[in-house]
């Protein structure tokens, strides 16, 4: 079983509240991702959950007992850093066996699980070499290999992505996914990357300032995210938020106006903010709900063009296809699917309830 809880948790370091209240649940067996910029409290909460940090306030329990009190070995969890520096006089197969060495498993005991995991992460013809003799790479699933071959609790992964290029970034993520599944174990991974976040997670925390903002699948996080922050923290290129208010059945902006969705519960004249994913709107399609505005640049990303609009005082991104053009300058129309447009008490920066929707 790997089922971690946390109840709580406050934390500060001085002046900084490291932590605030953070209450998370995490079911045995989910790739549990906590996402959030840097400073939000993400290492602060794994190493909590380690049992590494004296914390001010709050609980941690491991299947379902309170381990607030036990020392870090006696909560059998294991920590995998950004920087695992591998032991460079061993082989690659004395590298992965160290853990196992050391906890006085039988050679017959190492010799099964190094090959279950080497085979598992595609490295089964590096056992012999040193890491001098392996790519970057090769040492990253060396590495990997290492710190997965202990069957703890649970697996705490601090950003253990960060220090590879993005090809090799973008291949791990896929193999984590794949061993998480194999192995059927509980990781919780921590990230500021909300592209691994949403890739890889089962569930995904959103942190800031030491703050739960919004626990949900990716998602829910992407498509309901619970308020304005959250929704210009997860996805990229990042939503376009426009100020306006209700009147009547219309939403009425600086220099446009469009139909009030069905669901919004705002009244009149409330100050909101109107979410807009870049996926959701068109300069290429004409449809009733349309914003005037004018081009104001084009991103050509190889796949597709990202056109930025200037509507009023701010811009809004809009996916295009490559073929687009223009020139900056120009009047044009952005088409909005308002079904799937998020509204934002401008005021809290709660999202209003979309209960109707
Ligand atoms: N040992 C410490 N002493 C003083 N301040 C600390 C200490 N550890 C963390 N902090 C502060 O607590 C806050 C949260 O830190 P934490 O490392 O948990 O953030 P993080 O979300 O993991 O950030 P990053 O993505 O940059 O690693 C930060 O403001 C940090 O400066």
């Amino acid at each position: 079983m790997g089922t971690v809880a946390v109840r709580g948790l406050s934390k500060s370091f001085g002046k900084v509240q490291a932590l605030d209240g953070v209450t998370l649940d995490i079911p045995d067996g989910s790739f549990f991702v906590v996402l959030g910029p840097s400073g939000a409290g993400k290492t602060t909460t794994l190493r909590a959950i380690a049992g590494l940090e004296k914390l001010d306030a709050g609980s941690v329990h491991l299947d379902g007992r309170d381990a607030t009190g036990d020392s870090p070995a006696a909560r059998d969890l294991a920590m995998v850093f950004q920087n695992y520096a591998l032991y460079p006089r061993h082989t690659a197969y004395e590298n992965i066996a160290s853990p196992l060495r050391a906890r006085r498993c039988s050679p017959s005991e190492i010799a099964a699980a190094v090959e279950r995991m080497s085979s598992l992460l595609h490295i089964e013809r590096l056992l012999q070499r040193r890491p001098a003799q392996l790519s970057g790479g090769e040492m990253q699933r060396v590495a990997l290999a290492r710190a997965l071959v202990r069957q703890p609790r649970a697996f705490l992964m601090d950003e253990p992505l960060t220090n590879l290029d993005l090809k090799l970034r973008v291949e791990m993520r896929t193999e984590l996914t794949r061993i998480h599944r194999s192995l059927g174990a509980t990781f919780i991974y921590v990230t500021n990357d909300q592209v691994e976040a949403l890739s890889m997670a089962d569930q995904v925390a959103v942190l800031k300032e030491g703050k739960v903002q919004q626990v949900g699948t990716p998602a829910e996080v992407y498509e309901r995210p619970a308020n304005q922050w959250v929704a210009g923290f997860v996805g990229s290129p990042p939503i376009g938020l426009l100020a306006c208010h209700a009147e009547g059945d219309r939403l009425v902006g600086e220099g446009w106006t469009l139909p009030r969705p069905r669901w919004t519960t705002a009244e009149d004249g409330r100050p909101l903010l109107l979410g807009l994913r870049a996926e959701d709107l068109s300069v290429e399609q004409r449809g009733d709900a349309s914003l005037p505005g004018e081009l104001y640049g084009l991103e050509p990303l190889g796949d597709r063009t990202v056109v930025d609009v200037r509507v009023g005082t701010q811009i809004l991104k809009v996916k295009a296809r490559t073929t687009v053009t223009g020139t900056p300058g120009e009047r044009l129309l952005v088409t909005v699917d308002l079904d799937r447009a998020h509204l934002f008490d401008a005021d809290t920066g709660l999202a209003l309830s979309e209960a109707g929707r």
